[in-house]
């Protein structure tokens, strides 16, 4: 089966400018992004990996270059369309959680559908199921410093998820993380990518890129490579890991 690119960039650029100094952070990258991956973006520590997430999620100016979504042109937005074109199009799961500290979980999760203008009972509803899926139904009332870490960060997903994005962006969503609920956040955006979410996440965890179909690995701003996988093959985690550690560490030896 064909695959459908949501996501195409070309030519994308960026470039910093500090006082008189310029740093060129993405050079000429051209890639897709395919409906229903799970694609992860992983790349030294200073490549360019969430830049180049924050370009292709119009949460960042590009320098050069174009971003369509679907075959049309979203670079050159306004300010205001591409605010609402995120938020009715794009969900974000960041490493540092960012719930609303004075709001409960359930309101946590629901202000996204509010702010797109869902109607009451509906955003109720929605909020419902994703606490029930992501298993935080007991925390409904309580302030994300009431809750675990782990459980936070399932909020935070269930936030991403309520207005139900055509594209889940996720910026080391385990990196706060320890090991147990990590695993679990990651089984969580695994099932969700099984249903069909399209899923681009950074990681520089082998651990985490193992549930990738679709590995694009950035080296000083500029696509190193991509390997790929396929979503079905029961290929062990352990096997999966030592493909991508050599591969990762076979690119760097480049
Ligand atoms: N606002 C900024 N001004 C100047 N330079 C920046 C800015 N943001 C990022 N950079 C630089 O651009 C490069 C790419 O940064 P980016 O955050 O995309 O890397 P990364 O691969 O995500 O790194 P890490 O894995 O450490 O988070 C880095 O060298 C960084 O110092």
């Amino acid at each position: 089966m064909t695959k459908q690119a949501i996501i195409e960039a070309r030519n994308l650029c960026k470039t910093y400018s500090t006082g008189s100094e310029q740093y060129h952070a993405i050079r000429n990258i051209d890639l897709e992004i395919y409906e229903g991956d799970f694609t992860v973006i992983m790349g030294n520590s200073g490549s360019g990996k969430s830049t180049l997430l924050y370009m292709l999620s119009g949460l960042d100016a590009l320098t050069a270059g174009e971003v369509t979504y679907r075959g049309e042109r979203v670079d050159g937005y306004s300010e205001r369309e591409m605010a609402s074109f995120r938020a009715s199009k794009l969900g974000y799961i960041y490493q540092s959680i960012n719930l609303v500290p004075d709001l409960t979980i359930m309101e946590n999760i629901a202000l996204p559908a509010y702010i797109a203008g869902g109607e009451p009972k509906a955003v109720r509803h929605k909020t419902q199921l994703l606490m029930e899926a992501m298993e935080i139904e007991g925390q409904r009332n309580r302030l994300p410093s009431q809750t675990s870490g782990g459980q936070q960060q399932r909020a935070a997903i269930a936030r991403a998820l309520v207005n139900s994005p055509d594209i889940l962006f996720a910026d080391e969503p385990t990196g706060s993380l320890n090991y147990e609920h990590g695993m679990a956040i990651l089984d969580i955006l695994t099932a969700r990518n099984r249903q069909g979410q399209s899923i681009v996440m950074v990681t520089h965890d082998i651990k985490a890129a193992c549930r990738a179909d679709r590995l694009i690995y950035i080296r000083d701003g500029k696509v190193g490579g991509i390997l790929e996988f396929d979503k079905y093959d029961e290929q062990s985690v352990q096997q999966r890991e030592s493909v991508i550690f050599a591969y990762v560490t076979g690119r760097e030896q480049q």
